[in-house]
C-alpha cells in the first residue's frame, strides 16, 4: 500500500434542511483516507450518515461542510462538463444495495455492461473491441457469454448483483463504493459475491468503499473500519483488531449483536479468499 490516499474526506458534514425544525445533521465532521487497492468499512445502523458520505463523494448530494478530495481534487462544488463527469466516474463507481431496481429492465446485459465500456473506451477501441471487452468483464465476474442476450428478469438476486459489479467494472474504476451491497441476498450468495469481490480486488487493484451495517460481511471484506453514530465517526482502526477489541461503547454493542453461535473476528491473514 501506497502512502498516497486516493480519496481524503476531511470535517465532512450534511445538513438536510427540516421543515420548520432546525436542519438534520446527516453527516458531521467525519474525517477518513482510502489507499489503493485497500477496502475501507463504513459501518453503522440505519440512519448513521453512511450513505450520505457516499452520495456526497459521486456528487449525489451536496456537500454542507468540510471537504472530500479524490487525488487532492475537490468534489465539493460538483462537475458540470460531462468530460469532469466521466473522468469522476472513472475514478469512483457506485454499486447500489437493491440489484432489482438497480438496473434498468429493458436494457439486456450486454448492454448494460458495453454501454459503459463504450462510455469509456478511448476514441479508437472499435464496435467489435467494446463487445469483446464486455464479454469478458462479464466473463470476470463469473457470468458466462449466454448471459449477454438476457435481461435483468431473467436473473437471480445474486446474478443480477454481478452485473452491477461488472457495470461497475466497466469503468475501469479506482474506487468501488459498494453501498449494502450483499445486503440484500442470502448468506450464502452473500459469501459468493464476497469472494468474488475479494478476488477482484486483488486481480485489478481496485480500492473499495464498503458500506454495511453488518459487522460479519465487514469482517470477512474489510482491511479498516469506521464506525458511524448519529452522523459522527466513533470508532476506528483496523478490522480485526477493532472488532477483537472494540474500543467504543457503540461497537461493542454492534459487535454484540451480530448473530451466530461462536460469532468471532477471523485474522485476515488467515482468510483464504
Ligand atoms: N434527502 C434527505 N432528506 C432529509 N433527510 C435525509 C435525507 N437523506 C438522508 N436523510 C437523513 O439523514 C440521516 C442519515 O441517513 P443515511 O441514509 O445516510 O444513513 P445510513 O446509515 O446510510 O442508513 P441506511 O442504511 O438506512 O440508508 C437519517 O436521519 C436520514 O433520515
Amino acid at each position: 500500500m501506497t502512502h498516497e490516499a486516493i480519496i481524503t474526506a476531511r470535517g465532512l458534514r450534511k445538513e438536510f434542511p427540516s421543515a420548520g425544525r432546525s436542519p438534520v445533521v446527516a453527516v458531521d465532521d467525519v474525517s477518513f483516507e482510502l489507499f489503493p487497492n485497500e477496502c475501507l468499512a463504513i459501518v453503522g445502523e440505519s440512519g448513521s450518515g453512511k450513505t450520505t458520505v457516499a452520495r456526497m463523494l459521486v456528487g449525489l448530494e451536496s456537500v454542507s461542510g468540510g471537504t472530500i478530495t479524490v487525488h487532492g481534487n475537490s468534489r465539493t462544488q460538483g462537475v458540470h462538463k460531462l468530460s469532469d463527469r466521466r473522468r469522476w466516474a472513472r475514478e469512483v463507481q457506485y454499486v447500489f444495495q437493491d440489484p432489482y431496481s438497480s438496473l434498468n429492465g429493458r436494457q439486456r446485459i450486454g448492454d448494460v455492461i458495453s454501454s459503459n465500456v463504450r462510455l469509456h473506451a478511448a476514441p479508437s477501441q472499435t464496435p467489435r473491441q467494446i463487445q469483446m471487452e464486455a464479454h469478458e468483464i462479464l466473463e470476470s465476474v463469473g457470468l458466462d457469454s449466454k448471459f449477454f442476450q438476457r435481461f435483468p428478469r431473467e436473473l437471480s438476486g445474486g446474478q443480477r448483483q454481478r452485473v452491477a459489479i461488472a457495470r461497475a467494472l466497466a469503468a475501469k474504476p479506482e474506487v468501488i463504493v459498494l453501498d449494502e451491497a450483499v445486503a440484500a441476498l442470502d448468506v450464502s450468495i452473500q459469501a459468493q459475491i464476497l469472494n468474488l469481490l475479494s478476488d477482484i480486488r486483488a486481480a485489478q487493484k481496485v480500492s473499495y468503499l464498503f458500506i454495511s451495517h453488518d459487522l460479519a460481511v465487514v469482517n470477512q471484506i474489510s482491511d479498516r473500519m469506521i464506525v458511524m453514530e448519529q452522523g459522527r465517526v466513533v470508532d476506528s482502526g483496523a478490522t480485526a483488531e477493532l472488532l477483537a477489541n472494540p474500543q467504543h461503547g457503540y461497537t461493542r454493542a454492534l459487535r454484540a449483536a451480530v448473530p451466530g453461535p461462536g460469532w468471532k473476528p477471523v485474522r485476515r491473514d488467515k482468510l483464504s479468499a
